[in-house]
Order: C-alpha cells, then structure tokens, then sequence
C-alpha cells in the first residue's frame, strides 16, 4: 500500500527522500515493534524510525541484560536452600560465565536478528532521528546528516520510550554517574558501587552487583524500597538485601558529589561521606520526548504525552496522532507497553485498515456493514480488544529482586484511593506444603484485596522466592473479576505453592 510506482524500502535505508506510508511508528523498542506488527496485519504500509537499535531499552540495557544477570544468584540462592544439592554448590559465582550469558542475551549489541524480523513481518525501517514538522509529517535525520520526509497518510504512532532522571544535585553529573545502560552492559565490575534509587532498578542492580562480588551501598531517601508496592515487600527485600551483604542506608539522600582518586565521594544528609567506585543513578525516567517536534502539532516539548484508552493522542485533532509505551506516562514495563501496543495497532488497522480486514473475534457485529472491525472498534467498550482497560484496573509487575515480589491492580491502600470498600488477607507462604518443599526455612508473604461490595479480588501482592510465576493467575482473577466464591472451585494441585490461593480464600471465610 505504498505509493504507486514506489518500491516499499526494506529494512535497508530506502533510497528516496520523501516518502509515504500508510503508518509511521517512531521508536523500534519492543512497543513501535508490536504496534508495526500488529497495524501491519491488514495491509496498511508500515515504517518503523530508529535512531539506536532495533529492539531498543528492553533487549539491549534494562529487560534482559538485567534478568540475565540477576539469575546465576537466584539458581544458586534456590539450591543453597535445599539439603542435598547445597553440598554441590560450593563455589562462587563465575563473573566471565555470566557476563558472557547476559552478552549473548543482548547479541552482543547488534540489532541483525531484529531487522531481519522486520523485513520478514513486511515492516519498513528508515534508521535516524524523528522528528514532527507538522500533523503527519515527520523528519528523519540519519547519523550521516541525510533527512528523509516521512509522510503518514493516516496514523503517527510515538514509541519513543523513556530516558534516565538524573537528579539536580551539586556534582553529580560532572561525576560521572552510571545509568541503567552502564550498569547492564557492565565489563569492568566495580569493586564498590553507591545506587542512589529504592525503585526498581536500584534494588534490582543492588542485587545483581552484589551477587558480583562488588561491595554495594543503597541509598534510599524514604522509609522504604519498592514504594509503590505493599509495605511488607519492602520489610523482605530490605532484609535480604542486609543479607546478602549491601549497605542499605534509608533516609538518606545525596547533598554533593564529586569524582576524586578514580572513585566518587558523595556528601550524605546524615553528615557522612561516601566513597565508591562508582555511582549508579537509579531515580526513574521521563518521557523521552524533548526533540520530537511535539510543539508542531499543539503538544509540548519534553512533556509526556497523555493518550486516551485507544491510545489516541489527547489535544490533537483529527485523530491522526497515536502513543504507546514508556512514552505516555502510563506504566513503565515492556509487557504493559505491548499490550497498549496490541491495542492501538488492532485501533489503527479498524480504523483505517482496508475492507478485508479480519471481522473480531469480540465486540459487536454489525450485520452487513462492510467493514466489520470499523464499526466495532468504534462501538467499543471497556475491556474489548480495543481499549487499554487493565492499565488502570490489572498492571502486573514483577521485580526479580530476592526474594522476588511482585503485585498486580490494587495495593489496600490504592483501593482506599479509589473509594473502595476492601479488605485485605494475608497468608505466609512458607506454611504452605509446595513452598515448603521447594526451599528449607522458605519465607515470603502471599496477600490479596477484596472488594467486599462485589466480592471479587481488586489487587494481589506475593513476596518470596520464585513467586514469579504466581503472579499470572492473580491477573487472571483480577482481570476476570472471578468471584472468590467461583474462585473457591479454583483447586490449586498439592504439593505446589499455588496452595496459598486455598489458604487465603479460606483465610477470608470460604
Ligand atoms: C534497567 C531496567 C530494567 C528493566 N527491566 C524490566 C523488566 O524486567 N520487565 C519489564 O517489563 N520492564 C522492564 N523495564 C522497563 C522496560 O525496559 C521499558 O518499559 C520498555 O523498554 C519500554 O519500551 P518502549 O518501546 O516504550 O521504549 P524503548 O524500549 O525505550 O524504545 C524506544 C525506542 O525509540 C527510539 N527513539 C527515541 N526517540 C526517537 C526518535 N526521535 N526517532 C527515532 N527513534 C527514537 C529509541 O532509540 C528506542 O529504541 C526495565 C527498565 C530498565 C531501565
Ligand atoms: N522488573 C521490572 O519490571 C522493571 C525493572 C526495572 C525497571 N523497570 C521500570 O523502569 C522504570 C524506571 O525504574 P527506576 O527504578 O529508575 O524508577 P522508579 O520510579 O521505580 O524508582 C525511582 C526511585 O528513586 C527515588 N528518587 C527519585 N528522585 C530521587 C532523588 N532525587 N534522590 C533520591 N531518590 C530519588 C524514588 O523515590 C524512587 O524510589 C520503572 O517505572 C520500572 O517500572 C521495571
């Protein structure tokens, strides 16, 4: 569906200066690749803009690397906890083994694999910096100076992600400081790193490194970790940090810094200087929208952009305008980003694909209407394929800290926020058989929200070792809205952990 007469580019640099397409999604990180795939399914053109790699944050500096390097520990911590095989286990961690592993889980920087997926899926790729001059009209300026015009003739989608918060105190960016990006793609292991950030990467990378060997301080400034999580997950993670030897230092912040000797001194608020090897600045991220031309099209410069549950641009006319991912503000996580993704290409194919598009499994038929997916998208409603429901009501998330945690919809005190009536049970998971038999002395915490108007569970919260996989069928009752007394029928096979969701209904009075 290009021009006529012109050749649709591969995912080679196309030849011509202006081109158009049906759809151009900016950013090629894990959410511009699904919104491609999916907005490509009914024939609409599609190009995708890169200015770094295709794949971007996820696969390269934050998802994989991250995990890869986190899991030597937790396989070790999992065997040490279990007599019989903790005697086979008697070394340390190999630091070249596991580098070499989060490498390969990166193919070593190199973006070939991914490419050639987009050539096969027929998704275009013009490589270079996006930017709007105008509704549908885009900019492209490659690393040799060359711009290409990017004309869409229906949709602009913005997946450009998001980019490190580096926070405004003295001598801290004239020293150097590690992101995210460094820390990942680590070589050289510090002996000794200062994370500044309780969040999810600092906690994450405290873990990582300190599995490394490196001697770790977490500095924290509130009370606790992980603070959108319940309280008791930071009350576990805290302690096993302590455990596994990293200095966590709560109420603390940073006054000054400075790089001296090779290594970084950092003023603390309780009076004390701090001297490490390296910094890790670990304290969220924005938006990645400071260049994007936004100020062309009504929008502001570097702010985020605010979408709709189709993903629709808010404050831009004609509904030409589209964001999906880290870019809008929403919720930071790949598997959320994608699944925005799935939406707003399932919006964009109804919206503007052709007549043949496939009629949907959901929402309403329209008898004789030529363009089935049309006239259902825009009758859509909440929870059909085309709006972004669970962001506000079901967010799963998982931080592969140990003990892992992880939580999805509502904390207690979020369903107090929401004007919910709720209450809360709690069970300890290692009174539970499968827990118990996975790992001697197993401790963690299973606890879930119920909404005692509707009797259906509106958030669930697990602490322990490997609990990350428990977490999907927590999403399932959310996102299901399963009454706890249809989920009672829900029988949880013996010896597994998932025995905690009969412990907690019964803990509710089931
Ligand atoms: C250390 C770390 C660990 C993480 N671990 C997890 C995890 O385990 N699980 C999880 O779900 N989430 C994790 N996340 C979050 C996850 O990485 C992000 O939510 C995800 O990468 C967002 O995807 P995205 O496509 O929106 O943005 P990105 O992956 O950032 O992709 C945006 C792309 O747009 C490109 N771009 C930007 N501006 C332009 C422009 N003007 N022109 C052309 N291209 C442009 C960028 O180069 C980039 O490739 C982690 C984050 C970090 C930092
Ligand atoms: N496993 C996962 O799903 C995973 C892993 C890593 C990152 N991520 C995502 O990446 C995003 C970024 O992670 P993050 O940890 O950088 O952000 P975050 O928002 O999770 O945590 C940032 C932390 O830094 C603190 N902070 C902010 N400014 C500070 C300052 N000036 N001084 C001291 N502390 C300060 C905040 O209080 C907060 O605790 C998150 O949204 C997260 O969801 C997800």
């Amino acid at each position: 569906m290009t021009d006529e007469g012109t050749t649709a580019p591969t995912a080679s640099t196309p030849q011509d200066d202006q081109l158009t397409y049906d759809v151009v999604v900016v950013g090629a990180g894990a959410v511009g690749e699904n919104v491609a795939d999916r907005a490509g399914r009914t024939g609409l053109s599609v190009v995708v803009v890169e200015q770094e790699l295709v794949g971007g944050e996820c696969s390269y500096w934050a998802c994989m690397p991250s995990k890869a390097m986190l899991r030597p520990g937790a396989v070790l911590a999992a065997a040490r906890a279990v007599p019989g095989a903790a005697e086979a286990v008697s070394g340390t961690i190999d630091t070249t083994a596991l580098l070499a592993r989060r490498s390969a889980f990166t193919s070593h920087w190199d973006d070939a694999s991914q490419v050639s997926w987009l050539d096969g899926a027929g998704i275009a790729l013009v490589r270079g910096a996006a930017r709007l001059t105008g509704p549908r009209v885009l900019e492209v300026t490659s690393d040799d100076g060359s711009v290409v015009t990017l004309t869409a003739r229906h949709a602009v989608v913005l997946a450009t992600g998001s980019e490190p918060v580096i926070p405004d105190i003295d001598g801290l960016v004239r020293s150097a400081p590690w992101t995210s990006r460094e820390a990942t793609s680590v070589e050289d292991v510090p002996a000794s790193l200062a994370v500044l950030g309780g969040g999810v990467v600092g906690v994450e990378m405290a873990t990582a490194f300190a599995d490394l060997g490196t001697h770790v301080t977490l500095i924290v400034r509130g009370d606790r970790v992980l603070n959108g999580f319940e309280p008791f997950v930071s009350e576990a993670v805290v302690g096993s940090l302590r455990e596994i030897g990293v200095d966590v230092r709560l109420e603390t912040q940073v006054v000054e810094a400075h790089r001296e000797d090779g290594g970084v001194h950092l003023r603390l608020s309780t009076g004390s200087v701090l001297v490490a090897e390296q910094v890790l600045v670990a304290t969220g991220r924005r938006p990645a929208t400071a260049d994007l031309g936004l100020e062309t099209v009504g929008l502001t410069a570097g702010s985020t952009i605010t979408v709709d549950d189709s993903l629709a641009v808010k404050g831009v006319a004609d509904g030409w305008l589209f964001a999906a991912g880290d870019v809008t503000g929403r919720v930071a996580t790949t598997h959320q980003g994608k699944y925005q993704a799935r939406v707003v290409g399932d919006v964009i194919a109804a919206r503007f694909g052709t007549a043949d598009a496939p009629e949907p499994a959901d929402g309403p038929q329209v008898p004789g209407s030529e363009r089935p997916a049309a006239a259902a998208e825009s009758a859509a409603g909440a929870w059909s394929r085309y709006r972004a429901t669970a962001d506000h009501a079901a967010v799963p998330q998982v931080v592969f800290s140990r003990p892992e945690a992880a939580s999805v919809g509502l904390t207690e005190s979020a369903a107090h926020d929401a004007g919910l009536t709720v209450r809360t049970v709690e069970y300890a998971l290692g009174s539970v058989a499968g827990a118990a038999v996975s790992a001697d002395g197993y401790e963690g915490t299973a606890q879930i929200v119920i909404d005692t108007e509707r009797g259906v569970i509106v958030g669930a919260t697990f602490v322990g070792p490997e609990i990350a996989e428990m977490l999907h069928a927590a999403t399932i009752a959310v996102v299901g809205e399963v009454p706890i007394e249809r989920l009672w029928h829900a029988v949880p096979a013996y010896p597994t952990m998932s025995e905690v969701w009969l412990r907690l209904l019964e803990t509710a009075g089931l």
